[in-house]
């Protein structure tokens, strides 16, 4: 085994060993933060007909193309569509239609004038001013048209992204699937979070710091809570936790103490070790092994030091996993 191995050393060998995880269809919500595999066309208009982007008058430029202040031009008041209902009625010379935002343009009309630049009454509308056609009328597929690719096949999924999900009615998207990472704390001072303070003990901090990186960092935590520094249980406790994973991440029992029994754990289960120990000021202690083809990853219980080593060594291999980065990005 590899040991007092240097970060970028480190990297080269935790990346090659791992791999981007299958593509499966996800709820558009679960795929926030993941990767796109195939890219996304559009089959509809947005908006898919014209409508008004303000609350007013859907009117003809014809009739108003000639009022001032001075010479205003009254239109008699013919309908009233709010957003979601479409008018019958088609708009004649002197008519207008009162409109709200977000409602399909009726018949007729090409301009959409404010309410605040108008005088108006139930029967009529009075307009001070001349617009050209198409004015404050969002034309069909200003935001997407019919065959556009609206989102790449690598594209990291955003809010915005699940947006367009939704418009198009795609309920899921296709992405790699997240990792699946165990975390399991090791020694015999620690009890658990809803334990009160024994002497000697302290609560197990790191397996929730652990668990809220991964999340941050797009895996799915599986919580094992903590075990005692005895072999048997570490071994027991990992193998299970094998066989429903992509990698485990234990914390304490890796430097050079009589009870730091993680890598000989991982040697007895028949796992392959890959290294010990980094040249990190931050976080020296830090053992990797493979197990079949899940990664086996022992840091260090000092909180700062395993919070560091998550952030240089872990990240990469689950932001790799998910197909976010390629091994050239981090080195
Ligand atoms: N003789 C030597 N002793 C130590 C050396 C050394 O080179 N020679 N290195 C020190 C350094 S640096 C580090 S880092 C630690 C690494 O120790 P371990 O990774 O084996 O971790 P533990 O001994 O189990 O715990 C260290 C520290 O962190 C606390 N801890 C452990 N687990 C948790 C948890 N789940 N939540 C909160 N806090 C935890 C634990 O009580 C210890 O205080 O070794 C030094 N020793
Ligand atoms: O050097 Mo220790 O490994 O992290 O603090």
């Amino acid at each position: 085994m590899r040991t007092n191995i240097s970060l970028e050393e480190a990297l080269e060998v935790l990346l090659k060993e791992s791999t981007t995880t299958e593509a499966i269809d996800v709820p558009i919500l679960d795929a926030l933060g993941g990767v796109l595999v195939e890219d996304i066309v559009s089959d509809m208009n947005m908006p898919p007909f014209k409508k008004s982007s303000f609350d007013g008058y859907a009117v003809r430029s014809d009739d108003i193309h000639n009022a001032t202040e001075d010479f205003p031009v009254t239109l008699k008041v013919i309908d009233f569509i709010p957003a979601g209902h479409v008018s019958s009625k088609e708009i004649g010379e002197g008519e207008a239609i009162r409109i709200m935002t977000g409602a399909k343009l009726p018949k007729g009309a090409d301009v959409i004038i404010k309410f605040e630049e108008t005088q108006f009454t139930k029967e009529t509308v009075t307009i001070y001013k001349g617009y050209p056609s198409n004015t404050n009328i969002v034309r069909v597929g200003e935001d997407m048209e019919v065959g556009n690719i609206v989102l790449k096949q690598g594209d990291v999924i955003d809010a915005q992204d699940i947006g367009v999900f939704a418009t198009l009615g795609k309920a899921y998207a296709k992405v790699f699937r997240k990792p699946k990472v165990a975390i399991l704390s090791t020694g015999d001072e620690l009890i658990d979070i809803h334990q009160p303070l024994i002497e000697g003990k302290i609560r197990n901090s790191n397996s929730y710091v652990i668990a809220a990186l991964v999340k941050n960092n797009g895996g799915e935590p599986i919580m094992l809570g903590k075990c005692i520094d005895d072999i048997e249980i570490i071994k027991e406790k990992i193998q299970e936790a094998l066989a429903k994973v992509d990698i485990v991440i234990t914390t304490g029992g890796v430097s050079v103490g009589d009870c730091d029994l993680v890598k000989d754990a991982f040697q007895e289960i028949g796992a392959d070790m890959l290294f010990w120990r980094v040249k990190m000021p931050s976080s020296k202690y830090i053992v990797v092994a493979k197990y079949q083809k899940k990664l086996l990853i022992g840091l260090s219980g000092k909180p700062a030091a395993a919070y560091a080593a998550f952030e240089k060594i872990v990240k990469p291999v689950i932001l790799k996993m998910m197909g976010r980065i390629e091994q050239e990005d981090t080195l």
